[in-house]
């Protein structure tokens, strides 16, 4: 028996929480059974209560009071303790059935998505072994960064840095698109939702340039007290355009627009999640007679 599941990704405060939440409730609303896990060793404060909790098997406070390291150290111990003690994640996801979603809130430091090969691990086992769970990674950005072009290509290219490290099925959504509604026009937004290069030329919060080295110097864009040129002017424009270049040759990122408010924005995007994992393929079509049977043996459904 396949199991199905999505596992919530991004950086700090990109709304994976409340994504989680909103899910959840649109599953509830729909009649359709979750299995919550949470796997944010720090997360205090919950809407729907986890039926798994890394917290019970291990807490970010108590290893960075105990060990004496850092927020990120600590969550980095967090979860090679959590690699080392497998059976607290599998034991409970073993008993779980296909018509559940299995909904896994991760952490926002971005290290755990980039420098270390502890999610990969993670994510063979869930996937791979006697688990065999269907998971789709759900990607979130907060539709903010758009405001900040270089700044939307970094956090786009963190996005494609995750996916191909983790070699699964992916999505990558543009949260909170509530902060930005009436702000960016519809063509604009397009280009976002599938990021286009040139937004770094035409992006009206930059000043113009010009191609010349000497000619940037003189405008501010470089400093020539120092060897290296500062972290705006010509040189970092060049950088961004590589970068989303890169991200463009890739064709690889696109975004779905998610505003957690909005029941039809939920629906939209768990079903792009739901054929991911192909998971109305594995749901067994009642038959009505099955239904109209089980009424008159007065068995509840
Ligand atoms: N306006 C608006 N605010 C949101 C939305 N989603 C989340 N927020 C706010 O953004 C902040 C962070 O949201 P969380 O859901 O905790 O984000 P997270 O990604 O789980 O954060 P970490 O777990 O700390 O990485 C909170 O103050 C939320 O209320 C949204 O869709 N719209
Ligand atoms: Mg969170």
């Amino acid at each position: 028996m396949s199991k199905y599941g999505t596992l919530v990704m991004g950086p700090a405060g990109a709304g994976k929480s409340t994504f989680c939440s909103a899910l959840i409730q649109h599953l509830q609303n729909n009649k359709r059974p979750c299995f919550y896990v949470n796997l944010d060793p720090a997360a205090e404060e919950f809407d729907f209560e986890p039926d798994l909790d890394i917290k019970d098997l291990i807490s970010l406070a108590d290893v960075m009071e105990e060990m004496s390291l850092g927020p990120n150290g600590g969550l980095i111990y967090c979860f090679e303790f959590l690699m080392d003690n497998l059976d607290f994640l599998t034991e409970p996801l073993d008993e779980v059935t296909d018509e559940y979603l299995i909904v896994i809130d991760m952490p926002g430091q971005i290290e755990l998505y980039t420098h270390v090969p502890i999610l990969p691990d993670l994510v063979k086992t869930l996937m791979r072994g006697s688990l065999n769970i269907n998971l789709c990674a759900a990607y979130l950005l907060e539709a903010t960064f758009i405001v900040d072009r270089p700044k939307f290509f970094s956090g786009t290219l963190s996005a494609m840095s995750a996916m191909l490290m983790l070699e699964m099925p992916h999505i990558n959504i543009l949260s909170k698109m509530d902060l930005v509604k009436g702000q960016v026009k519809h063509r604009e937004l397009k280009r976002f939702i599938d990021p286009d290069p040139n937004l770094l030329d035409d992006d009206p919060s930059r000043k113009p340039k010009g191609d010349d080295e000497e000619e940037d110097v003189q405008r501010g864009y470089q400093d020539p007290g120092l060897t290296k040129s500062v972290m705006s002017g010509a040189s970092f424009d060049r950088l961004n355009k590589a970068v989303a270049q890169l991200i463009d040759d890739f064709s690889m990122v696109s975004f779905l627009k998610l505003d957690v408010k909005d029941e039809d924005s939920l629906a939209a995007v768990l079903s792009y999640i739901d054929d991911a994992i192909q998971y109305h393929e594995a749901q067994e079509p009642k038959e009505p007679k099955d239904d109209a049977l089980e009424a008159s043996m007065g068995i509840d459904g």
